[in-house]
């Protein structure tokens, strides 16, 4: 089974197929340190890095933020003195679809990219 972090993402499509409950517990065991919540009525993933500066902070910010730019899919990002709290759903669908676990995955990466 290919690395969740190297799993290709799809199209963003407002009829995209949204995770069912078990794909959710199955894809969480891959981002464990990541919690699934409802905002709105809206499932997503949340996750808070920390770090010792706001200068660090702000840098892994521009790279989770590029790797949404490469792909076309975008989290949402609070970057705070130390602190970065990470949110992917899927906007259009309205949910969590396979690319919100992708992109998780890829932003814990990002963390080793320092
Ligand atoms: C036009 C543009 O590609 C779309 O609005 C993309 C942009 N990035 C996106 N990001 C996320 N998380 N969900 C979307 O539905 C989405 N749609």
């Amino acid at each position: 089974m290919t690395e969740l972090a190297e799993q290709k993402c799809e199209a963003c499509r407002a009829d995209a197929p949204l995770v069912s409950d078990e794909e959710l517990a199955e894809l969480l065991r891959e981002i464990p340190d990541w919690t699934p919540l409802a905002r709105d009525g809206v499932m997503q993933l949340e996750r808070v890095f920390k770090f010792r500066n706001f200068k660090q902070a702000l840098a892994f910010t521009n790279r989770v933020g590029a790797i949404a730019e490469e792909v076309g899919h975008h989290p949402a990002l609070l970057t705070e003195w130390g602190k970065v709290t990470v949110t992917w759903w899927s906007h259009e669908a309205g949910g969590l679809h396979k690319n919100d676990f992708i992109m998780a995955a890829r932003t814990d990466k990002q963390l080793e990219a320092e």
